[in-house]
C-alpha cells in the first residue's frame, strides 16, 4: 500500500473470490476531512471492497492512503468481551508493539495514556475499565473507533458501523464520524443501508451494484 496526503485514492480495483468477480475496476477518491457514503444491495459489494480497501483481501488495481494504511471499523464492531474497553482499543497499538509484551499484558504507558485520549476522542472518557460486554451497542461501537485511530489512521473505512444500532444511537455514531472528520480531516467511507442517513451525513454518495461503482 502506497502513502498519500490526499486521503483515500483507489484506482482500478478488481477483485474475484472463489471464481467469482466481486469487483470490477472500483476507483474513488475520499478526501482528508470527507465522509462518502457507500451504499448498495445486498451482495452489491460494499464489504468487499472496504476489505480490499484495507489490505485484507488480495486485489488488483492501485490503494493510495494518507497515513499508509486505512483503518476498518466492523459492522459487529469485533470486540472481546471480557476484556476492557481500554484493552480493546490498545488492540490497535499491536501493529507497532508486536506480539510478547501485550499477552503479559505489559502496555506501555504512552500507549495506555493514547489509548485513553483516543476514548475521549469518541466520548467514552472515563470508561476505560469497564468490560466491553457490559457496554451498550453505541459505546462498543465507539470502542471499535476509538481502536482505529489509535492505529493512527488518517483514513477510515466503516462497514455498516450503524446497523446494529437504534436510531439515535445510529445518529450519534454517524456524528461522531463527521466530527472526526470535520476536526480531525480523516477521510471517512462508511457503507450505509439507510438512504437517509447517507443524506443526512455524508458530503458524497456512492452507490455499488455488481462490482461496479458510480456516483449518485
Ligand atoms: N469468500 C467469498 N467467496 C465467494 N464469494 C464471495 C465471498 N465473499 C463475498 N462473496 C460474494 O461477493 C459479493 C459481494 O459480497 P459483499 O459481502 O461484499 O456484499 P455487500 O454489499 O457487503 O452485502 P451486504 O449488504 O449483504 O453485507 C456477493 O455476491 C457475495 O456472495
Amino acid at each position: 500500500m502506497l502513502e498519500t496526503r490526499r486521503g483515500l485514492v483507489l484506482r482500478g480495483l478488481d477483485l474475484s473470490l472463489s471464481g467469482q468477480r466481486v469487483l470490477h475496476a472500483v476507483s474513488l477518491e475520499v478526501a482528508p476531512g470527507e465522509v462518502v457514503a457507500l451504499e448498495g444491495p445486498s451482495g452489491a459489494g460494499k464489504t468487499s471492497l472496504l476489505r480490499a480497501a484495507a489490505g485484507l483481501l488480495p486485489c488488483g488495481g492501485t490503494i493510495l492512503a494518507d497515513g499508509g494504511h486505512p483503518a476498518l471499523v466492523f459492522q459487529q464492531h469485533a470486540l472481546a468481551g471480557r476484556l476492557s474497553a481500554q484493552e480493546n482499543v490498545l488492540v490497535g497499538a499491536l501493529g507497532r508493539l508486536g506480539f510478547w509484551r501485550p499477552a503479559l499484558g505489559l502496555w506501555p504507558a504512552a500507549e495506555v495514556a493514547a489509548a485513553e485520549g483516543c476514548l475521549a476522542r469518541v466520548g467514552l472518557a472515563g470508561l476505560g475499565d469497564r468490560r466491553a460486554a457490559h457496554l451498550s451497542g453505541g459505546q462498543r461501537q465507539r470502542v471499535a473507533i476509538a481502536r482505529a485511530l489509535l492505529q493512527r489512521a488518517r483514513v477510515l473505512l466503516a462497514d455498516e458501523p450503524v446497523a446494529s444500532l437504534d436510531p439515535k444511537n445510529a445518529e450519534a455514531i454517524l456524528t461522531l464520524l463527521r466530527h472526526l472528520a470535520g476536526q480531525e480531516g480523516l477521510a471517512i467511507l462508511v457503507s450505509l443501508h439507510q438512504p437517509d442517513l447517507a443524506r443526512r451525513f455524508a458530503d458524497r454518495r456512492l452507490r455499488i451494484e455488481g462490482g461496479r461503482l458510480w456516483e449518485t
